[in-house]
C-alpha cells in the first residue's frame, strides 16, 4: 500500500470520449489496483421530484451535482476506506434506489464533464486531463448514444443541446481546460494518449508494488 491513491481527473465536454478513453485505460489494468468513477453518478438525488419537474433540471450546470458527497467518498478513498457509490439512470433522470459498494485502489480515475471545474476536486487531483474534441463531432456522437443508451429522441437531443447544453459547456466545461495538465484531442481513438497514460499509472502501481 502507498502513502496514499492517486487521483486523476479526466474532464471534457459531453460526447468528447472521455468515458472512451477512461474505459481504454482502465481496461489495460483490469484486475490490478485502479478503479474510475464517474461524476455523473452523483448526479443529484430527484426522486422526490415529479418526471416534468425532472425533464426541466439543468444537468449541466455545476449545481446538478452532489459534489459534497462526490468529495466526501474520494476522501474516504484516500483513506482506504471503502464507500457506497450512488448508481444513477439517465432514463428516470435520478438515482436508483441501489449503491455500489467501491473497495480502496492505488489509483482513481476520476471522470466528468465539470471534474475540472470544482476547486475542491481539482486539489484532490494529481494528474488532471482535458478531452478536447470539436463541437461538431461531440453533438453527432451524443445523438447517436443518448438515443441507443439514454432513451432519447433526435428531438430532444438537440433541443436540450442548444438551449442547455452548449450554453453550459462554454460557461463552464471549456473554462475549466485552462486548468488541466495534459490535453487530448479526439478521445477514444487517441492511443498514444492513452498508452502514454497507461505507461504512467503502470510506473505509480509498480512504485506502491501492487502490479
Ligand atoms: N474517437 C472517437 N471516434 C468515434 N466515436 C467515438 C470516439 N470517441 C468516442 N466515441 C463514441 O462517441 C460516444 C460518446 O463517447 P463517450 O466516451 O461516451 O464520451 P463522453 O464520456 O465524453 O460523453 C460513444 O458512443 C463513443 O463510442
Ligand atoms: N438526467 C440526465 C443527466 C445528464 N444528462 C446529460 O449528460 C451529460 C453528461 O454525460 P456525458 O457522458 O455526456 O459526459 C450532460 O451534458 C447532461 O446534459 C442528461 O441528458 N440527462
Amino acid at each position: 500500500m502507498g502513502n496514499k491513491p492517486i487521483v486523476i481527473g479526466i474532464a471534457g465536454g459531453t460526447g468528447s470520449g472521455k468515458t472512451s478513453v477512461t474505459k481504454a485505460i482502465y481496461d489495460q489494468f483490469k484486475g490490478h489496483s485502479i478503479l474510475m468513477i464517474q461524476q455523473d453518478s452523483y448526479y443529484k438525488d430527484q426522486t422526490h421530484l415529479p418526471m416534468d419537474e425532472r425533464l426541466k433540471t439543468n444537468y449541466d450546470h455545476p449545481l446538478a451535482f452532489d459534489n459534497d458527497l462526490f468529495i466526501e467518498h474520494i476522501n474516504q478513498l484516500l483513506q482506504y476506506k471503502a464507500i457506497e457509490k450512488p448508481v444513477y439512470d439517465y432514463t428516470i433522470h435520478t438515482r436508483s434506489s441501489e449503491t455500489i459498494p467501491v473497495e480502496p485502489k492505488e489509483v482513481i480515475i476520476l471522470e466528468g464533464i465539470l471534474v475540472l471545474e470544482d476547486e475542491r476536486l481539482r486539489d484532490l487531483m494529481d494528474i488532471k486531463i482535458f478531452v478536447d474534441t470539436d463541437a461538431d463531432l461531440r453533438i453527432l456522437r451524443r445523438i447517436q448514444r443518448d438515443i441507443k443508451e439514454r432513451g432519447r429522441t433526435v428531438d430532444s437531443v438537440v433541443d436540450q443541446y442548444v438551449n442547455v447544453v452548449r450554453p453550459m459547456h462554454n460557461q463552464f466545461c471549456e473554462p475549466s481546460k485552462k486548468f488541466a495538465d495534459i490535453i487530448i484531442p479526439e478521445g477514444g481513438q487517441n492511443f498514444v494518449a492513452i498508452d502514454l497514460m497507461a505507461t504512467k499509472i503502470q510506473t505509480i502501481l509498480e512504485r506502491v508494488s501492487v502490479l
